[in-house]
């Protein structure tokens, strides 16, 4: 199974095609952030962006910004900013996407009808190429402008088309073997959205959306916060929370601190 990788080698566009530089992999989410946020200041036809302004709109400091556009040898100018189009141009060349990639979608359920819907994907230069079900009684259904095909069409449509990724929206028993099938297809990329952790062999990647665990992170920060509010203040006795355990208080009653 392919193990963590901390840092990502990557090609530095417009400088040397040969160049890399190695980008953790952190840097390389924020890069796809600050893409989202220049795509929208392309759209609404704004020329230059200050490295202040960027780093607000994406939610990260200004210091961080302007480190993570270095890896890119991208430098704004002095007193005018980053030049939009440009840096768009630079970020798409870096991440991969100025060269667009197809991707199918297994699993045409609730998840497969809205990712097969949103229109977002290949606006991004991804391109939804086939959507594939194992339940005959879906197949033919037009989702989002495809039409859902049966899973055993899977090796046959990879072969034929040049497919990047594979997005498994399988129930979690069956994304195994549908993430090993697009893996015997020849597909490299997954990205998986069943609650599993999916086995796969070296070279090939796969990432995990799991919108729970982000709630629950969110979660711990609301707790975390709570406590440190209340600080010193009123605790009290909390038999759920163990025996002798006390807690603090707040205007909604006791929190447990994790
Ligand atoms: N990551 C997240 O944040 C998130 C959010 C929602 C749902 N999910 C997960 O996404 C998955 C799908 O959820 P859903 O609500 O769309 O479920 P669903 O039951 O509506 O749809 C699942 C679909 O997968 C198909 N399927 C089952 N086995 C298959 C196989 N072997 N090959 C091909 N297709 C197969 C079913 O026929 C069905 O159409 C679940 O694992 C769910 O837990 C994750």
């Amino acid at each position: 199974m392919a193990g963590p990788r901390p840092v990502v080698p990557v090609p530095v566009p417009g400088v040397d095609p040969t160049a890399t530089r190695a980008v953790p992999e952190a840097t390389v989410v924020r890069l796809a952030v600050y893409l989202r946020v220049l795509c929208a200041l392309a759209e609404a036809g704004t020329p230059t962006v200050s490295s202040e302004e960027l780093a607000t709109a994406s939610g990260v400091g200004s210091a961080k910004l302007r480190k993570d556009l270095s890896f890119l040898g991208s430098n704004g100018t002095r007193g005018v900013g980053y030049d939009v189009p440009r840096l768009v141009a630079r970020l798409e060349a870096t991440l991969g996407l100025d060269r667009g990639h197809q991707v199918v979608l297994v699993g045409a359920g609730n998840l497969g009808h809205a990712l097969a819907g949103y229109d977002g994907f290949s606006r991004r230069g991804f391109a939804l190429a086939a959507l594939f079900d194992k339940d005959h009684a879906l197949v033919g259904e037009q989702v989002g402008g495809t039409a859902v095909r049966h899973l055993d069409e899977l090796d046959a449509v990879c072969a034929e088309l040049d497919i990047a990724i594979g997005v498994v929206a399988t129930p979690a028993e069956a994304a195994q073997d549908v993430c090993d099938r697009l893996v015997a297809a020849g597909v490299r990329c997954i990205l998986n959205f069943a609650p599993v952790v999916l086995q796969v062999p070296d070279g090939v990647d796969v990432r995990k959306v799991d919108l729970a665990v982000e709630m629950q992170v969110l979660s711990f920060h609301m707790a975390r916060r709570a406590a440190e509010t209340i600080g010193d203040g009123a605790h009290e006795l909390d038999p759920a929370a163990g025996p002798g355990v006390r807690v603090p208080v707040t205007e909604n009653g006791p929190v447990v601190v994790p």
